[in-house]
């Protein structure tokens, strides 16, 4: 006798930059056998679109005009994900220094949050359907995108643990001052939650984990531990 397949499992993880969104959802993805998605990588796409393409980023309303130009499709893969922007690899430029300062500033354009955000739903439904789900990271996954999501999870750091990964991720290759790595930890976040639109923020339902004291190993476990715990409740 066929036994039904188990239905698919949607998480959500968000929370503000450098708590371990990206590292865990991968990695729990990888372990689980389910589809990745890093939902920052699609608006550091759009911004650095913007900017190659010559768009003040400091002007919402040609943000908003040019928002729908560009093609960006995000693979899924947690061993090898993908992100191009009209057919461009842009998994390098979108990291850089420039993205990174104005990704916050684009991504509060409520026309451009409205075009990712159905992005994110397709694909999210897409692995749904053709897979046994998704690990969707951002910052408004569990409050906005995937309000139905089978778990959330919403991480959180010291703004000084998180500088000191970001310092050790940066040594060699940029500035590596630990106060104005913290400094710009803190402002993107402050600008990410005040925006009107789609604000980052925990949802009610989420489930907080502080990993300031935490190996990312132990974190991974964690979430692993919270994704089976709903898979059994829903076999
Ligand atoms: N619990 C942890 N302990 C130590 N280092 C960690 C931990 N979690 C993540 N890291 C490291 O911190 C850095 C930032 O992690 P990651 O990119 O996963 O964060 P993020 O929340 O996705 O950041 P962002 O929102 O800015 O993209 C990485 O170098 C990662 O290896
Ligand atoms: N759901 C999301 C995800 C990201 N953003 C914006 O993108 C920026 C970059 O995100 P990273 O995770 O790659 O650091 C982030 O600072 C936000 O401005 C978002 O708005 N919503």
């Amino acid at each position: 006798m066929e036994t039904a397949a188990p239905a698919a499992v949607i998480v959500a993880i968000d929370g503000p930059s450098g708590t371990g969104k990206s590292s865990t959802s991968k990695a729990v993805a990888a372990k689980l056998g389910l589809r990745y998605l890093d939902t920052g990588a699609q608006y550091r796409a759009i911004t650095w679109w913007m900017i190659t393409n010559g768009i003040d980023t400091d002007d919402p309303q040609a943000i908003a005009l040019a928002a729908g130009k560009p093609a960006i499709v995000s693979g899924t893969d947690p061993g090898a994900p993908t992100i191009t922007v009209d057919g461009l690899d842009a998994s390098g430029p979108i990291r850089t220094q420039e993205v990174t300062s104005k990704v916050s500033a684009v991504s509060a354009v409520p026309e451009v949050r409205a075009l990712i955000t159905d992005l994110q739903r397709s694909i999210a439904a897409e692995a749904a359907q053709d897979a046994e789900g998704i690990v969707v990271e951002g910052r408004d996954i569990g409050t906005t995108v995937l309000p139905d999501a089978d778990l959330k999870v919403f991480l959180t750091a010291s703004a000084e643990a998180r500088a000191a990964r970001r310092n050790g991720e940066l040594r060699g290759k940029e500035a590596t001052d630990l106060a104005a790595t913290k400094e710009a930890l803190v402002k993107r976040d402050a600008a990410d939650s005040g925006r009107k639109t789609s604000p980052l923020a925990k949802a009610a339902d989420a489930v907080e984990v502080d990993t300031t004291e935490l190996t990312l190993e132990q974190v991974i476990e964690c979430v692993v531990t919270l994704v089976e715990e709903k898979r059994t409740v829903r076999r």
